[in-house]
């Protein structure tokens, strides 16, 4: 198994083929999807933020190894990246007054603005950073991505959006984001109710909702404030639907979830792509889907760190700057160069 594994990754890497490299939260086995047969049973989608598009890989056979016996690729050839997308400190403070100045005089209650940070390729190592993205986020959901159209992708995230065993669901409510020797204010408890509210009204057709927390988790550079939640469904097509409904959540959208999204269309200047999307599979026995955030795309000039924050009437402008600043370490202060 390991050596067919490793074939076949060498392979399509020589061949610059769509692949999915990919190590589930709380795993050390590591699963390549390589899109060679179609089939309905075993799917593996990302979907992008404004739902314009989504690739789905599907498999007929998942190959796994441990992920200590992924051995490096040779070589790989990155395209450059074709315009700079970065927003200036300057005008994300400015993008961000205006964002608070929308939220104190409509209806709207909070919106997630985000940015490009762009940081110099120094000669990234793929599978040594995916191998530290492991080694330091145990509980994400770490993935390699790549496709000619939409280049080469790498994020950990920490964020679960839905996930399906045996009819109970589980989501989380995470908002919220913290230095760690900080003190949650009514800001944050605030900005992280109005998700738990959206996720719980959401679930209405499913039976015996339940909600544990907040609590606070660590993120590695940071705290975050979390509840989780379960309930019971009747088939899988209630699935589909919460996931459907659940997308883009306040967490990376805002509430309401239209008036939010437009704002964010309009106003941030960049496109999202697949950053606050989702992406994960559904397999007969299990069905599992992340929110794609702290992640990165890895052009041969440089890496497009995707990083944003909730912005509620009380924001700060300043300190929301920071904080993308502290949410872009988590895959930028863990690249790995040979
Ligand atoms: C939008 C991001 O993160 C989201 C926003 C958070 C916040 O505003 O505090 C916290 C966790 C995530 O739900 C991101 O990491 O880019």
């Amino acid at each position: 198994m390991q050596n067919k594994f490793q074939e076949k990754f060498q392979e399509v890497i020589a061949n610059q083929q769509s692949f999915l490299l990919f190590r589930q939260p709380n795993s050390s086995e590591v699963e390549l999807w390589l899109d060679e047969e179609k089939n309905d049973e075993n799917q593996f989608v990302f979907h992008r933020f404004d739902d314009s598009e989504h690739i789905i890989f599907s498999t007929d056979k998942v190959e796994r190894i441990a992920i200590n016996e992924l051995v490096n690729i040779e070589s790989f050839s990155l395209e450059q990246s074709s315009k700079k997308e970065a927003i200036s400190y300057e005008n994300y403070l400015e993008l961000i007054s205006k964002t608070v100045e929308e939220l104190n005089t409509t209806s709207t209650e909070k919106i997630v603005i985000s940015r490009i940070k762009e940081i110099e390729n120094e000669g990234v190592n793929l599978i040594k950073t995916f191998k530290n993205l492991h080694q330091n986020y145990p509980k994400a959901f770490v993935y390699l991505w790549f496709t000619k159209e939409n280049g080469l992708w790498i994020g950990a995230s920490p964020e679960l959006l839905l996930e399906e065993e045996n009819l109970t669901v589980k989501t989380v409510s995470l908002a919220g984001t913290l230095p760690k020797e900080e003190e949650w204010t009514s800001k944050e408890i605030h900005e992280q109710q109005v998700v738990t509210d959206y996720i719980v009204s959401n679930l209405q057709d499913a039976k015996s909702i339940s909600v544990n927390g907040p609590h606070t988790v660590d993120a590695g550079f940071f705290n975050h404030l979390k509840s989780y939640i379960s309930a019971e469904v009747d088939d899988y097509e209630q699935v589909n639907k919460i996931l459907n409904r659940l997308h883009p959540t306040p967490a990376v959208c805002g509430m309401p979830k239209q008036e939010a999204k437009n704002f964010i269309l309009a106003n941030e200047g960049y496109d999202r792509k697949y950053y606050a999307g989702y992406f994960g599979f559904k397999m007969p026995e299990k069905s599992l889907y992340f929110v794609n955030l702290r992640c990165a795309q890895i052009f041969s000039d440089v890496v497009k760190l995707y990083v944003g924050g909730g912005i509620m009437p009380d924001s700060n402008s300043e300190k929301e700057w920071q904080e993308t600043e502290l949410k872009s370490k988590t895959i930028g202060n863990l690249l790995v160069t040979d």
